[in-house]
């Protein structure tokens, strides 16, 4: 838009030029040249005054408190280069602001960005004034480029529309008719950690715990078999394979390793990423844009035929009147059944684009987020023997009278949901989320302007010592015990690793059950001993995700 202006006003400015006795104008090439002269001497001193003035002297939020200094271009943004986790910076400023609602800091360009720091702005936010919301631009820049749009993009009418289509399959009846698939992944991921218990004796817990969880996915939302689990090992040479996966061979490259590149990309991959955000970056001749691109063409392309192989199949046998409504089915199936032309379902006049968008969104927010809670809980166990002892004693006592648990047994594991919670707490997997002012509005008794932008970060409520006292920082599953839980802990807003309102989490219900069978299936046959190598964590990023995690562990006889 200020371009727009900036051009209005040099083609207005050049007509004056020759009145003013600045120049004669005698041709249309002197015009043009005129023109674009103006045209960046206008640009440029918008944009200076955007970014040295405005933030300092005339924005309505510089009087909100936040943190001082910072770069002269960057303001804080260099900080998130320097913390442990994703989220390290915003504890420090809730620690630093204790009881202020609304912070705000200042990034590239001297953006300004609103932090609010309490379970009231959480609420406000992500319930209160949910579509008063959307996804940050910048945000969907980035996204949009593999995701496509659908349930995570949408926001208004179209996010509400998507959340109805996908009600039924992420219903806790349908959930519960999954237990079988949570339950064949965690016995295959069982098989794997015994073989290298009996070879290595040291896992890489990350990569086998998002290769079973994207296995699950497959078989929930595809109904497709993605075995990836079935040829992992932890031996170097196959992590050397999966972590050169750009230069696989057409018949054997995969789901997992086009995931791969999209989540956990190199540097060059990440820098890409994130510029996206701000520029066309992908028509760079650089191989990790190469990278992106094949990962991105393999996944909408393996998910569009998959997509119009069922549909055709469903809505020809449905037309016939001998499609079978299974009482256990895919995702993929659900949207299927629901969008046959004329039936009046929750999916019909689905696009092609929509519906691969759905599903691919569906698969990268279930794939990756549970994954990580597994890997930090058997990071847990590994650095904390009493904690893993009192789960496997609490899941022990339970298969000893019901050997094949269903979902009301596993209510009872008070401990191992307790453990589920603070691992979220102190590991919350969605490190940052986004939001943007979808019009103008008042935010905490603050007038927010259209556009503005605010970091929604569950830790700041998590590791809040006003709200957790002097033991904010231990890890204690103990915490969440009801009794122990004091009102303003137990506030829903508090707890915001699933997130809150008409956005929460779509599928909270089917992460709780298959984390939880997977530590049935596997805190029983496996004791984990200890963290074998240092480890880093992926900061910046969306996820609070170790790059590896190996752990030393043997097998229980
Ligand atoms: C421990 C595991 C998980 C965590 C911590 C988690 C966390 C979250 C968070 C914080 C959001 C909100 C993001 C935002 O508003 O920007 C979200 C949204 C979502 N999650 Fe999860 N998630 C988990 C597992 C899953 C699983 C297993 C699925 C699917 C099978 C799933 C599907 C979704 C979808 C579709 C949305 C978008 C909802 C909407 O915008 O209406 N998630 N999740």
């Amino acid at each position: 838009m200020s371009t727009l202006k900036c051009a209005a006003t040099a083609a207005i400015s050049v007509q004056f030029l020759p009145r003013l006795g600045i120049a004669k104008l005698e041709s249309w090439s002197s015009v043009g040249i005129a023109f674009l002269v103006l045209f960046a001497i206008n640009w440029i001193a918008v944009a200076a005054f955007n970014i040295f003035i405005y933030p300092h002297y005339f924005s309505p939020y510089r009087h909100l408190p936040g943190p001082k200094g910072g770069h002269w271009f960057f303001g804080q943004f260099p900080l998130f280069f320097k913390q442990k986790y994703p989220w390290s910076i915003y504890v420090d400023w809730v620690r630093e602001f204790p009881g202020v609602p609304v912070i705000r800091y200042l990034t590239i360009a001297n953006n300004e960005v609103l932090v609010p720091l309490t379970p009231e702005g959480m609420k406000e936010c992500l319930m209160v004034k949910c579509y008063e919301f959307k996804k940050t631009e910048q945000w969907l820049r980035m996204v949009l480029d593999f995701a496509g749009w659908g349930i995570v993009t949408f926001s208004g009418a179209a996010h509400r529309a998507s959340r109805r289509m996908l009600s039924k399959p992420f219903s806790l009846s349908n959930i519960r008719k999954l237990e079988p698939i949570f339950n064949q992944k965690a016995l295959e991921l069982c098989d794997v950690m015994a073989k290298t218990a009996d070879t290595t004796g040291v896992i890489d817990a990350i990569e086998l715990m998002a290769k079973t969880t994207l296995d699950i996915m497959g078989l929930a939302a595809l109904g497709r078999e993605l075995s990836h689990l079935q040829s992992a090992t932890s031996s170097g040479k196959d992590k050397a394979a999966s972590a050169y996966a750009g230069d696989k061979k057409e018949d054997n490259y995969d789901f997992h390793d086009a995931y791969q590149c999209i989540v956990s990309p190199s540097m060059t991959g990440k820098i890409l990423l994130f510029a996206s955000g701000y520029l066309n970056v992908r028509w760079l001749p650089l191989q990790a844009n190469r990278e992106f691109k094949r990962a991105t063409a393999f996944l909408n392309g393996t998910l569009l035929s998959l997509i119009r192989q069922r549909t055709a199949e469903v809505h020809g046998a449905m037309r016939a009147g001998t499609h079978e409504v299974k009482d256990s089915r895919d995702i993929l199936t659900f949207i299927a059944e629901e969008s046959l032309p004329g039936s009046g379902g929750a999916a019909e006049g689905i696009t092609e684009d929509e519906f691969v968008g759905n599903l691919l969104q569906i698969m990268v927010a279930g794939h990756e987020t549970s994954a990580t809670v597994l890997t930090w809980s058997a990071y847990i166990f590994a650095t904390d023997h009493a904690i893993q002892d009192r789960v496997r004693a609490e899941i022990n006592a339970l298969l000893a009278t019901t050997p094949n648990p269903t979902y009301a047994d596993l209510e009872t594991l008070h401990y191992t949901d307790n453990l589920l919670k603070e691992v979220n707490r102190v590991f919350s997997p969605a490190a940052v989320t986004y939001r943007e002012a979808a019009q103008d509005l008042t935010f905490q008794g603050i007038p927010l302007r259209k556009g503005t932008v605010l970091d929604v970060i569950p830790a700041v409520t998590h590791m809040d010592p006003q709200i957790w006292g002097k033991s904010v920082d231990d890890f204690d599953p103990s915490r969440w015990d009801a009794d122990r839980l004091t009102a303003t802990q137990a506030d829903p807003y508090v707890f915001a690793g699933f997130s809150n309102g008409p956005r929460i989490c779509l599928g909270k219900t089917f992460a709780w059950l298959e984390m939880k069978l997977v530590l049935v299936q596997m805190v029983p046959r496996f004791r984990f001993l200890k963290v074998e190598k240092p480890f880093e964590i992926e900061s910046p990023g969306l996820a609070t995700r170790p790059s590896e995690m190996m752990l030393r562990i043997e097998k229980i006889e």
